[in-house]
């Protein structure tokens, strides 16, 4: 059998890195990678010359401008431009090089602030959007969009998959525009190494985030990759929004994870909150019935994949 060729965009990232993981030894995927350096995907002009080169059969679209909640609060007009670029040229470099399936990767964001818990794919645009984060939903509502019009007007395959929080292996653990979890990984093991007396919590610790580890998302991709073709077409059909949520299924607070992740590192001081931080959305967690129903659930219990995740920062950073 031919394989299949995957143009994995972004493969260096968090959700990148792992896709390749969970695609490396597989029999049937030949895997095209291009750092950002060697393709930018913003330029339009290298994206296409890129494509019609190419022609993959699939894309996995893991390349965004990505950050946490203060990088997106700082930096609107990059969270949507940037994107919406990067979303266009590939949406159009794809489609003059007949690029028949997409995985195009978007966020839980996107969904309204105040929509009913958990959340199913079908309230997409039902309510005003989480303002902290708003140009980056905005693109990526964008993005699922150009899957859906594209499956419409030219018989395309695209689903745009919206995970949950992520966290793992090759996470940006910068202080101020990562996210969450490894933001607090590196603050925790700082504070254990120069024995401070308490460590910095963003806003007020009650919002609700529900946490998925990076391999578990890879094996999701990899296993949507895989699907017979009847079976993905479903997804993708016309008539549907071709939205597909993926995540674990349960939340904690930001009080709660923060106790695990200093457990984790073995900090034995305080935690204070810093309420002039943004809060931002109170909860979103995942409705995610529709992937497990195609028979696919994630399997890292979050405790099990902190310890993961620390044991990689040590690898990384603290050498
Ligand atoms: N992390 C999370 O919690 C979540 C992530 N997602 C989604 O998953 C996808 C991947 O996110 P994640 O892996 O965390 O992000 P990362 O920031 O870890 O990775 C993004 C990747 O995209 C590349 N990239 C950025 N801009 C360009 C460009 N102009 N041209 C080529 N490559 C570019 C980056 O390269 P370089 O670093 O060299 O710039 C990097 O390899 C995104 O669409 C994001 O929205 C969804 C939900 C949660
Ligand atoms: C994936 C997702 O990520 C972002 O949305 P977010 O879920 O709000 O992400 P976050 O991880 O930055 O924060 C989660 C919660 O945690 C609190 N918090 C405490 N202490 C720190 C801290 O030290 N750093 C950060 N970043 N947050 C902290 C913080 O105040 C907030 O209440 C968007 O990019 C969005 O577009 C998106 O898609």
């Amino acid at each position: 059998m031919e394989k299949m060729k995957v143009f994995v965009a972004g493969h260096r990232g968090l959700v990148g890195s792992a896709t390749m993981l969970a695609l490396k030894n597989h029999p049937d995927f030949e895997i095209v990678t291009r750092t950002h350096g060697e393709l930018d995907l913003q330029d339009r002009a290298a994206t296409r010359a890129f494509f019609m080169e190419h022609r993959p059969d699939h894309v996995v679209m893991c390349a965004a401008k990505v950050g946490g909640i203060l990088a997106n609060s700082k930096l609107p007009v990059e969270f949507l431009h940037d994107n919406l670029r990067i979303q266009l040229n590939v949406f159009d470099a794809a489609r003059e090089a007949r690029i028949d399936r997409m995985i195009f990767l978007g966020s839980s964001c996107i969904y309204p602030r105040g929509c009913p818990q958990p959340i199913k794919e079908e309230y997409l645009l039902t309510g005003p959007l989480e303002a902290t984060n708003r140009p980056y939903a905005l693109a990526k509502i964008a993005g699922v969009e150009s899957c859906w019009a594209s499956n419409r007007q030219y018989g395309t395959r695209y689903l745009a998959m919206m995970p949950t929080n992520m966290y793992g292996p090759g996470d940006n653990y910068h202080l101020e525009h990562s996210h969450v979890l490894p933001a607090l990984i590196r603050r925790f093991h700082e504070a254990k190494v120069t024995a401070a007396s308490s460590v910095v919590v963003w806003g007020s610790g009650r919002p609700r985030r529900e946490f998925m580890y990076s391999s578990d998302l890879g094996d999701a991709i990899m296993f949507l990759l895989a699907l017979p073709d009847e079976r993905f077409a479903a997804l993708t059909h016309p008539d549907v929004a071709p939205l597909i949520n993926v995540g674990v299924g349960e939340d904690v607070t930001i009080r709660e994870v923060a106790e695990l992740v200093k457990a984790t590192v073995g900090y034995q001081g305080e935690l204070k909150f810093d309420a002039t931080k943004p809060d931002g959305t109170p909860r979103k967690l995942l409705d995610v019935g529709r992937l497990a129903a195609l028979g696919w659930k994630a399997k890292t219990q979050l405790a099990a994949g902190l310890q993961h995740a620390y044991e990689d920062f040590l690898k990384r950073h603290a050498a």
